[in-house]
């Protein structure tokens, strides 16, 4: 393909990304799938201008005269991200072949004016809504945050299964498989590749065989903090994939109880080969919107782990085109939805029991917000001090964490502990 040919090819993906809510992952692999004819470096070049594009997406728009067509986006990125002059710009729209059509008297004004001032938000590469959450948050430190949070090729964590091997071991194992893991800084079972070149780790023995799981560095912590232990009754109450409730799994050493839940029958589903591969058990319970299904838990669990849905803003690294999906209405729903979560799993805690919450949100509304309107409404509750946790963990709150992207080299993880007074 030509270097033009590209371009055409990005500015149509970047548009099905915004009319769809597919992953942009996954709108690529189906187009180097449907284009056959598209070489590895080809898609290469294709999946880096959407991915730089995606991660300055407000900014492309604000230079574009706030269109968000995927061709302005990439006519936008060639100026300011790639510094090109117009001329080179208007050899690149030539028109010819696959490439895209002649600049228009407007695109060319509008790359000509430049960028001038920016206002925050769009410097910051992030929603408005965003940025002012950001800054109640973050107070002066918010643009690195912001900043940190939209940067590209975040590292790749892995979890040792300790119910299979040791960190030593796997350490070694990767090693000898040509790979460089790092041990994570906070999580005593975590090993950490760099993003490239982009390690195959499914294709690896230590994964195939359940001796190491995918999870960022932020998800272990939770994990970690949390205190799940051999014997307990434990509640994996959001389920979802199971990414934690394999880390509780291998925490309670094969004894005591787990139950893994969850209103999404197929992402129960998609934790059983899992759970086989890493040689743990779990009890997968599908419940109803409102908690019905774990009647028979109330007042039983020494542990109640919260993973609430989310928007998963501390994810966004990953998943750039997230950010410009969520919207200041969804943010208010899920924190509803947490709260009323949290009232529903609170209600299966034994007296002196702990309940977990966890977001991987970087929103003092899902976050903090959330949290406060627990305690509120559940005096019975009372935080747990995380020290000296958090001191290791470089939170500032004694009961409430947060992780992210610029402070700590994870996702973004906010997690609060409370205790049900006996
Ligand atoms: C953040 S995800 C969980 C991710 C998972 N813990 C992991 O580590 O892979 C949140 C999950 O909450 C589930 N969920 C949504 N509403 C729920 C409800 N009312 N009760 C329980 N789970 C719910 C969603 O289906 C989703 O799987």
């Amino acid at each position: 393909m030509t270097p033009a040919a590209r371009l055409a090819a990005a500015a149509a993906i970047l548009d099905s990304i915004a009319q769809g809510r597919q992953p942009a992952e996954a709108v690529l692999k189906a187009w180097g799938q449907q284009n056959r004819f598209a070489g590895s470096k080809d898609r290469r070049a294709i999946a880096d201008r959407v991915y730089k594009v995606l991660r300055a997406r407000g900014r492309l728009s604000w230079i574009m005269g706030g269109r968000e067509d995927g061709r302005a986006l990439v006519i936008g990125s060639l100026a300011a991200l790639d510094g090109l002059a117009l001329e080179d710009i208007e050899a690149l729209h030539s028109g010819e072949g696959y490439g895209p059509n002649p600049l228009s008297k407007q695109e060319r004004a509008r790359i000509s004016a430049g960028e001038g001032e920016l206002p925050g938000w769009v410097a910051a590469g992030l929603p408005e809504f965003v940025v002012a959450d950001f800054q109640k948050t973050f107070g002066d430190r918010w643009a690195d945050e912001a900043a940190a949070l939209m940067q590209p090729r975040a590292p790749i964590d892995l979890r040792v299964n300790t119910a299979k091997a040791t960190v030593d071991e796997v350490e070694a194992e990767l090693r000898e498989a040509g790979l460089a893991p790092e041990r994570t800084l906070r999580s005593p079972v975590g090993l950490r590749l760099a993003a490239e070149p982009p390690p195959n780790v499914q294709a690896l023995e230590a994964f195939k065989d359940g001796r190491v799981e995918i999870q960022d560095e932020g998800s272990q912590v939770a994990c970690a903090l949390a205190g799940a232990a051999p014997g307990m009754t434990v509640v994996d109450y959001c389920a979802g994939g199971g990414g934690k409730t394999l880390g509780l799994a291998a925490a309670m050493r094969g004894q005591g109880t787990l139950v893994a839940s969850d209103v999404v029958a197929k992402r129960l589903e998609n934790i059983r080969p899992r759970l086989a591969r890493a040689g743990v058990e779990a009890e997968l319970r599908l419940i109803g919107q409102n908690g019905g299904g774990m009647e028979d838990l109330n007042d039983r669990a020494d542990l109640v782990f919260v993973d609430a849905p989310c928007s998963g803003s501390g994810t966004w690294r990953r998943r750039p085109e997230d950010a410009w999906r969520l919207t200041a209405e969804e943010v208010e729903r899920l924190h509803a939805l947490q709260v009323r979560i949290l009232g529903q799993a609170a209600k299966l805690v034994k007296p002196g029991g702990r309940l977990a919450y966890v977001t991987c949100s970087m929103l003092s509304r899902e976050n903090e917000a959330s949290a406060d309107a627990f305690e509120a409404s559940h005096p019975g509750f009372r935080p747990v001090s995380l020290l000296p946790q958090t001191l290791r963990y470089g939170g500032a709150e004694s009961s409430r964490l947060r992780l992210s992207p610029a402070s700590t080299n994870t996702d973004g993880f906010f997690f609060a502990l409370y205790e049900r007074t006996p």
